[in-house]
């Protein structure tokens, strides 16, 4: 396998620090509103890379963390006249919908900030003992200058820095690029106790604390929007780096590109984009992943209409052909060899789809069962490791009647997941959510089932 690594800025042979287990980091949503189309690229993409590496590997850990603290959730529970947890919990909630959707399958892990306080509190406490962070009017702050290497991901000197947008001037600060472990809360705002008084932490520290609590000091593959590359990249990399007396962070870095709506980056703080949910409301969530996957990942990619209609016209090929294989039976478990190139060259979907493409010129073309019956099993193991094309073709045609079937099946999996993590919270409100709907989970000794009531 060859990944790009942003931090080297080439491509690279992959090689696990474990031969045998593959830990992985992504980024995930602050939960203060729905999550739009940009955001569910990451979640497609890395889904894709999650699937590869357990083909590849033993084992592997993917984490996906929830950002449950954030002063952009302040200020949506305040303006809704509601409890911060309410606004987090609802769009979380959203947001693993929105995913089921889109086929992206659960991740092993999904951290909260809220539930990693003391690990976060340790990460400070343990940067000030070893002079990389000070303390300052309430504030505990990033000494930047005791990092050397800072700067070595985005390739930014410090002038381009201080210069950039998201650095905040404060006059307690003792260089303009030092940033934010700890900050005091006024009553009305969250808050913890912590040695700083009470307060909460900047954001950067919140991702450096969940990846070592659940995958250790050095990771594999740490992964995100290429708009996270600086600061936030930046400043986990220092944080982490000087907490674990030197050690390496993450030993891959790779960055999706942008999706963009009319020429511009999709974003939440604009209001340039478009929901997933609306997208939903369109086409069906298989046609919104097969664009994600249309473009390499660290392409920018626009998000048009005419896109979204070749994708489903290519969507309905596929399933044309698959519904011409119906009756002959997949006499091979494995994709192509072709098609494990491209994916195995720093994920090119791009290849890896016009792989998928020649597969159903040759099913089109077969003359024997035997032949068809191979590709068949070829083109339904592409399309695990994509994504894609599980459906029952007649569903499909049938106008996607069922879509909401898929997308019950796959919240009853984050359940499961859930419960296998003990993270009962999230178990429990997949319950309760799937109940308002009408539909009932029943455990039984060969599984778990849904039925609709009523
Ligand atoms: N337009 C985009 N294209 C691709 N990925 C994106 C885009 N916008 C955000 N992301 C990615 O989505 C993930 C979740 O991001 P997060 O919820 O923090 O977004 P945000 O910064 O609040 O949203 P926004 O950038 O829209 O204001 C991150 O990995 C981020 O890099
Ligand atoms: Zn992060």
């Amino acid at each position: 396998m060859q990944i790009y690594n942003s931090l080297t800025r080439q491509k690279e042979p992959f090689q696990p620090l474990n031969p045998e287990h593959v830990t992985i980091y992504v980024c995930g949503p602050t939960v203060y509103s729905y999550a739009h189309i940009g955001n569910a690229r990451p979640a497609v993409v890395f889904d894709v890379l999650a699937r590869l590496m357990r083909v590849l590997y033993k084992r592997v850990t993917f984490v996906r963390n929830i950002t449950d603290i954030d002063d952009k959730i302040n200020a949506a529970a305040a303006a809704a006249g509601v409890e911060i947890g309410e606004i987090t919990s609802r769009y979380e909630q959203a947001y693993m919908e929105d995913l089921a959707a889109l086929g992206v399958a659960p991740a092993d892990r999904t951290p909260r900030v809220t539930e990693h306080m003391e690990d976060i509190i340790r990460a400070i406490s343990d940067l000030i003992r070893g002079g990389h962070a000070y303390e300052a009017e309430g504030h505990v702050l990033f000494d930047v200058n005791s990092y050397p290497e800072y700067g070595r991901l985005s390739g930014r000197d410090r002038r381009e820095m201080i210069a950039g947008a998201r650095v905040e001037v404060a006059p307690y600060k003792r260089d303009a690029a030092d940033f934010v472990l700890w900050k005091p809360s006024a009553d009305d705002q969250p808050g913890w106790d912590s040695p700083w008084g009470r307060g909460r932490p900047g954001w950067h520290i919140e991702c450096s604390a969940m990846a070592a609590a659940h995958l250790g000091e050095t990771i594999d593959i740490h992964a995100g929007g290429s708009d996270l590359q600086f600061p936030h990249h930046e400043n986990e990399i220092a944080q982490s780096v000087c907490w674990h007396g030197g050690k390496e962070y993450a030993r891959y870095w790779m960055h999706n590109g942008l999706l963009n709506l009319d020429g511009q980056k999709m974003a939440k703080s604009t209001g340039n984009l478009v929901n997933i949910r609306d997208v939903l409301e369109q086409v069906p969530g298989e046609v919104a992943r097969y664009v994600l996957l249309s473009a390499h990942y660290r392409q920018p990619l626009d998000w048009t209409d005419e896109v979204l209609a070749q994708a489903r016209s290519t969507l309905d090929r596929v399933y044309r052909a698959l519904e011409g294989l119906a009756e002959v039976e997949s006499t091979d478990s494995e994709p192509s060899v072709e098609f494990m190139d491209a994916l195995e060259d720093d994920l090119n979907t791009p290849r890896a789809l016009a792989e998928v493409a020649e597969l159903v010129r040759a099913a089109n073309k077969a003359e024997s069962d035997r032949e068809r019956g191979a590709i068949k099993g070829q083109l339904l193991a592409c399309g695990e490791l994509l994504g894609l094309f599980q459906a029952d073709p007649a569903e499909w045609f049938s106008g996607g009647a069922d879509d909401e079937s898929a997308e019950i099946d796959a919240l009853v999996a984050q359940r499961q997941t859930a419960r296998s993590n003990k993270d009962f919270a999230t178990a429990d409100r997949i319950r309760d959510e799937l109940a308002a709907r009408g539909i009932v989970i029943e455990d039984s000794a060969d599984g778990v089932r849904w039925r609709r009531t009523g």
